[in-house]
């Protein structure tokens, strides 16, 4: 599809697609890249680098102008011959929330049959989103055939700012409040919840700390979200696109897995990652590991000998790698209560383990964590079945 530089519609970033891009457009899923960080840590700065460095390549920016339901009027970026201007427009198909999970991506899609496929797509949210409220709205099951998919949560943060946030109480996150159960806790900011969804994260405006605030920002940061790839950037100029912040297939394989050491980090008092390791699984427990996941996320409920705990722990993220006794692999892939398990693409990419070594592995980000013991939990619940 060709668009008239008169024409191009608000939405696209027009820089020349080829020909050759279109005649695919029909079987090519789109990557939606969710971009979330605080006010003023560089959401915008990082946008428009992506877009000087993909010139060539159509991209949708799409502003979350609403934290975390999606309207239908969105300010757009629109690029021409390298000038960016701001347009207000229509994509029209009623408000796409959160309680109609699948209408952000119908809205989406129905503006690909209009203008043509994008080649990316850019949800820049604002300073206030919870990404964990967004994420399920695109991570689409595989059967539903969606046209885009998502590619993974890229958070700014402005490394002179984010301890503060951290530690701030005002940067509380509404409908996550212990005190019905007669536990506050330590106050889990929207910062936190910014770095726990995060599959990379950028500490951008290094400019303005030494060497060793940097160093402080980072252990907290990696305490928080052990499995997330840390950048250090000024103007959030990351040193490539590719497999950084654009095409991290971060929901559909788990080879970061190894990033998150053994145990807890308690850096951090209110998220951490939590990292258990796994033996070799029969098929039976499998389905122990896939009960076990369905009564903790689903429920709330960490199945234990001893008893049957409804907890006040919130669980985030989690990735696992699985290795059967049949010499397949199996990843597992969550974000907050939706999970999905599932073979490893391109199995025997990896050397197979010897068997009897811890071969698996679950990494868990989220809060409360350090109350409960997870490992045991999990690892009875795998000792019990066949
Ligand atoms: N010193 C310094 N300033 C920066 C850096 N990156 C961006 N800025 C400036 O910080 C300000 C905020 O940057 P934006 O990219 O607009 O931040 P944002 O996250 O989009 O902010 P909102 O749109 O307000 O949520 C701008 O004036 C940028 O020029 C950096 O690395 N160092």
């Amino acid at each position: 599809m060709d668009w008239d530089d008169d024409d191009a519609p608000p939405d696209l970033i027009e820089t020349g697609a080829t020909a050759e891009a279109e005649v695919d457009e029909k079987l090519v899923k789109v990557p939606i890249t969710i971009v979330t960080g605080y006010l003023g840590a560089g959401k915008t700065t990082l946008l428009n680098y992506i877009l000087t460095a993909r010139h060539g390549k159509k991209i949708a920016v799409i502003m979350n102008e609403f934290g975390d339901s999606l309207d239908i009027e969105k300010s757009l970026t629109v690029n021409k011959d390298g000038e960016a201007v701001e347009e207000w427009m229509e994509v029209g198909n009623g408000c796409i929330c959160c309680s109609v999970k699948d209408t952000g991506v119908n809205a989406i899609e129905s503006l690909m049959a209009k203008k043509g496929n994008f080649d990316y797509i850019l949800l820049e949210t604002t300073g206030l989103a919870d990404p964990g409220n967004l994420a399920p709205l695109f991570w689409v099951d595989e059967g539903l055939a969606s046209t885009i998919y998502l590619d993974g949560i890229v958070t700014l943060v402005d490394a002179k700012n984010i301890l503060r946030s951290l530690d701030d109480p005002s940067g509380k996150v509404e409908g996550h409040d212990d005190s019905d159960h007669g536990d506050e806790g330590p106050v889990m900011t929207t910062a936190h919840v910014q770095i726990s969804h995060a599959d990379v994260i950028v500490i951008n405006k290094t400019d303005l700390v030494t060497d060793t605030e940097l160093e402080t920002v980072k252990e907290r940061i990696g305490s928080i979200n052990g499995l997330a790839k840390i950048h250090v950037t000024k103007q959030s100029a990351v040193p490539e696109l590719e497999g950084v912040l654009l095409d991290l297939h971060a929901y559909d394989q788990a080879e970061e897995l190894d990033r998150a050491g053994k145990g807890h980090s308690h850096l951090d008092k209110t998220i951490s990652t939590l990292s258990i390791p796994l033996p070799v699984l029969t098929e039976g427990q499998l389905e122990a590991v896939d009960a076990w996941l369905r009564s903790v996320l689903w429920d709330n409920v960490l199945p234990s000998d001893e008893e049957t705990d409804q907890s006040l722990f919130e669980i985030h993220r989690l990735k696992g790698r699985l290795v059967l006794s049949d010499g397949n692999e199996k990843m597992i892939q969550g974000v907050r209560e939706l999970f999905e398990i599932f073979d490893k693409p391109n199995p025997g990419a990896e050397a197979s383990l010897a068997p009897g070594k811890d071969a698996g592995k679950m990494v868990i980000i989220g809060r409360h964590l350090d109350k409960y013991d997870f490992e045991r939990s999990l690892l009875e619940a795998v000792r019990k079945s066949p």
